[in-house]
């Protein structure tokens, strides 16, 4: 891994996460364990590197990496998902920060989570336990899943009495599903099927197509009467099928389909979620998830406009080479009022190129990228091992690029935000960003602009930039599909407004 490419993850790692710092050192591992050792070889330069395609080197990684710097005895059987340690820190350090930011009342108790579908490896648990001394209910739904979870739990005395294994009922049925606050009763024992009234319309997604949920209970049903937990987290099976997942060829993380699949995929499981947390209430001070499709991400902050949440926060975990989201809500009354998103600019911006043909790849993305800004006068100065492109462009390159945009400025904040006009020319500063290409699965590419960190620009100008970007490389990538040109449509614009201020950790309150 380059050094440029080592310093993009730094900064994308949460800063108390063990690693921001210090990233797993293979050489310094592979000495103090001879298992590992095997594993590791090195690069002609003298680095040393493991082979991320490789399933048992990932696993044994973990392994030494939950041991060494965790103190925790770790295992699953061969083709369970693998976690990276690194990258699941991130999660539990942003929810650290959501229950310790003051934008719902603060609780100074034992924390309490719940973690949705724990998987074998049990890692936000154990993770959780060990690093903060938090308690957790783990649900899962496989045996497999339960039977390793409970041996990762019971092969670390120090943390096994905070964490609770529970089996997800599938026969459970709901009696009375107004259990606000958890006041509500659940019939435990019951074998009769689960009430069909619990996969009600809550999960259409956009263009009318359906997503329902008709899966094992999530929340209700396995949240007991009168608990009450301070999160929830989980990271869903994101696919629709096995071929969609498509297991990104250069990283063998393993993952069966029972981990990776689910009917209408990551959508529909976190509508479930949302759907539960309506009748579950306060019972969670903060419902969490992460999310792998920016997609999903902008129909699920919809349909959490729509359900009345008080609080809804998003956040973006860049992992190597692929990108996630992180989603979270809440149903207790904020401390806060309302902060505008005026407050922010829009320093980070993300768009989704899905369906992108197979002979495209990220690098070819990269290239129109750089063509798009050169043909403005720009300068460009690409790095294909990272995938980015750097940029600068003087005023005059981005009213080139903008000349044809009348539609793109009407949406834009620069009306709202500057008094109704922008005046280009108004300043002389060069506009200095980053546009990078992530290859989340094959054939799903995230493109991601940046401003250089301690840049500013003119309200709305980096936006309207990378609006015509998009239009731009749809126009080359899916040219057979004019719908795929429409842009941001402007009755979405809040939530456009959300999705392209996650990134930078903007709150929004309903
Ligand atoms: C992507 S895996 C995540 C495993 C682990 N948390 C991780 O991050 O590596 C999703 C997990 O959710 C479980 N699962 C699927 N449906 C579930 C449900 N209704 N309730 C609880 N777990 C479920 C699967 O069995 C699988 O272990």
């Amino acid at each position: 891994m380059g050094k440029k490419r080592r310093r993009e993850e730094k900064r994308s790692i949460h800063p108390r996460n063990k690693y921001s710092d210090n990233p797993p050192d293979f050489a310094l591992l592979a000495s103090l364990y001879p298992s590992f050792q095997s594993y590791v070889f090195y690069s002609p330069q003298g680095k040393p590197r493991i082979d991320w395609k490789d399933f048992n080197a990932t696993r044994e990684l973990t392994r030494v990496l939950l041991l060494h710097d965790h103190s925790l005895t770790w295992w699953i059987p061969d083709g369970q998902l693998c976690p990276t340690v690194p990258n699941r820190s991130n999660y539990i350090h942003w929810i650290e920060d959501l229950l310790s930011s003051d934008t719902i009342p603060r609780e100074d108790n034992v924390v309490k989570g719940f973690d949705i579908g724990t998987g074998a490896n049990c890692i936000y648990p154990l993770l959780g336990a060990s690093l903060l001394g938090w308690s957790f209910v783990g649900t899962d739904v496989t045996d497999v899943a339960l039977e390793w979870a409970e041996r990762n739990v019971k092969n670390n005395p120090q943390i096994s009495e905070l964490i609770e294994i529970r089996k997800v009922d599938f026969e459970v049925k709901l009696i009375d599903q107004n259990i606000n606050n958890g006041e509500g009763c659940l019939d435990m024992s019951s074998n009769t099927e689960l009430s069909t009234s619990l996969s009600v319309e809550l999960c259409s997604g956009e263009n009318g197509e359906n997503k329902n949920y008709h899966g094992p209970p999530i929340l209700l049903g396995v949240v007991k009467a009168g608990e009450k937990f301070d999160f929830c987290m989980c990271n869903p099976p994101f696919f629709e099928t096995m071929e969609e997942s498509g297991l990104n060829p250069n990283t063998s993380c393993g993952g069966t389909p029972a981990e990776m699949v689910c009917p209408g995929g990551e959508q529909a499981f976190i509508s479930r979620i949302i759907q539960d947390s309506v009748q579950l209430k306060q019972s969670f001070r903060w419902y969490t998830s992460m999310v792998g499709k920016k997609s999903s991400l902008k129909s699920l902050i919809a349909k959490l406009r729509e359900v009345g949440v008080t609080v809804v926060k998003t956040t973006e975990f860049v992992q190597g080479q692929t990108c996630r989201w992180g989603i979270a809500w809440s149903f207790v009354p904020p401390t806060k009022k309302i902060i505008s998103s005026h407050v922010a600019s829009k320093n980070v911006l993300t768009f989704m190129l899905e369906g992108i043909q197979r002979q495209f790849s990220a690098f070819h993305v990269l290239q129109s990228v750089e063509s798009f800004f050169q043909a403005s006068g720009a300068s460009c100065k690409s790095n294909a091992a990272s995938f980015h492109v750097d940029i600068c462009a003087a005023m005059s390159h981005c009213k080139e690029i903008l000349k044809n945009n009348s539609s793109t400025l009407k949406e834009t904040e620069w009306d709202d935000e500057s008094s109704g006009s922008l005046c280009l020319s108004s300043t002389s500063d060069d506009l200095h960003f980053r546009i990078t290409v992530f290859e989340q699965i094959p054939g799903t590419l995230l493109v991601r602009g940046s401003l250089k960190p301690g840049e500013s620009s003119l309200p709305g100008l980096l936006s309207s930039i990378f609006q015509q970007l998009e239009d731009a490389l749809r126009k080359e990538f899916f040219p057979e599909k004019p719908d795929s040109l429409v842009m941001v449509d402007p009755t979405d614009a809040l939530a456009f407004r959300l999705i392209t201020n996650f990134a930078i950790g903007i709150l929004v309150i309903f």
